[in-house]
């Protein structure tokens, strides 16, 4: 088994609420050395820990943790329709696993993902079918959510079945740093609301687009005084990232939901997919990380990171 890990930040603002050209030109250059790094590596398999936001999992079941041995793209902002290259016989290997382990997990044999899975997907390997892959939603966006202690359990039971296999296995994580685009919550949402929380899946494209825009029209003032977002925390993002480059873990067991929603905002908790890909790297033995890239880009409402890491 040979290991690496990218976690990076998704933004489906990319392309369509970007900053000036300079960043854009940085950002660019930053996936297209991590895509070629991934082309070199030339994985046999990618494990990847997303989240979901209300396009594939809704109130109607909500699990923390779910395995897909299949799953749709829905092709939401700008990412690629269709079918992702799920190993099947694998992922349920997986799921026996991480059962077997004590970390309860659901499984789906049929999944819708979205920018959470696909963005990165697209970004790193240039389509959401290139390679075989095992897609894992941690829940990140929907309260209540399960202890980070438990985010790191399940990245470390993933970490010992892929120490197991005989493959070149590529560990992705995507989501965060610090934002808050403007998600509704289910507590006090209104009825219309509510029903698309609990029962939305499969919207007709206008309610699709009415989404979109709402996201693109917060992006244009997010971080400004009329923003009623949580803004970007370019400090906790960089501390949360030096924690990982430095191999401190254990200190993550402590993470407080409510200050890290309060601190860096409620879709900060897409860093659980970090937690878990670094403990999943971790459990096949001791790792090198580094920070590739790091910026607080409010037009596309992200702390915008890239971070590598490969065992010693
Ligand atoms: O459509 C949505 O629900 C949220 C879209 C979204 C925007 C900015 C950063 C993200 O990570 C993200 O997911
Ligand atoms: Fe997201």
């Amino acid at each position: 088994m040979t290991v690496k890990l990218k976690c990076l930040s998704h933004t489906p603002l990319r392309g369509l609420n970007d900053p000036g050209a300079a960043v854009v030109a940085e950002v660019d250059a930053a996936l297209a050395k991590a895509r070629a790094e991934v082309e070199a590596f030339d994985p046999e398999l990618i494990v990847i820990f997303a989240p979901d936001h209300y396009n594939g999992l809704f109130y109607d079941l909500m699990p923390p943790f779910v395995i897909a041995t299949a799953a749709d793209s829905v092709g939401d902002y700008l990412t690629q329709p269709g079918p992702l290259s799920v190993d099947r016989s694998l992922a349920l290997e997986l799921t026996r696993h991480v059962l077997d382990s004590d970390v309860d997990i659901a499984l789906s044999h049929r999944l819708q993902v979205d920018h959470g899975c696909t963005q990165t997907l697209e970004e790193l390997t240039g389509s959401i079918d290139r390679y075989p892959v095992i897609p894992i939603i941690i829940n990140s966006v929907a309260p209540p959510f399960a202890p980070y202690r438990r985010v790191r359990k399940l990245g470390e039971a993933v970490g010992r079945f892929i120490a197991k296999l005989d493959k070149r296995v590529l560990i992705l994580g995507t989501g965060g740093l610090s934002h808050e685009p403007p998600v509704p919550l289910l507590a006090d949402a209104p009825e219309a609301i509510a029903e698309f929380l609990i029962a939305g899946r499969n919207p007709t494209p206008e309610a699709r687009a009415a989404r979109q825009a709402r996201t693109i029209a917060a992006g244009k003032i997010y971080g400004t005084s009329e923003s009623l977002q949580t803004p970007l925390n370019a400090d906790w993002d960089l501390a949360f990232i030096d924690l990982l480059v430095q191999g401190r873990l254990d200190e993550i067991d402590e993470f407080k939901i409510d200050e890290i929603s309060k601190a860096a905002g409620r879709s900060a908790h897409e860093v659980r997919t970090w937690v878990a890909a670094f403990a999943a790297l971790a459990a096949t033995g001791a790792y090198t990380a580094r920070q590739d890239y790091y910026r607080a880009i409010n037009e596309w409402i992200a702390g915008y990171g890239v971070v590598s890491a490969e065992q010693n």
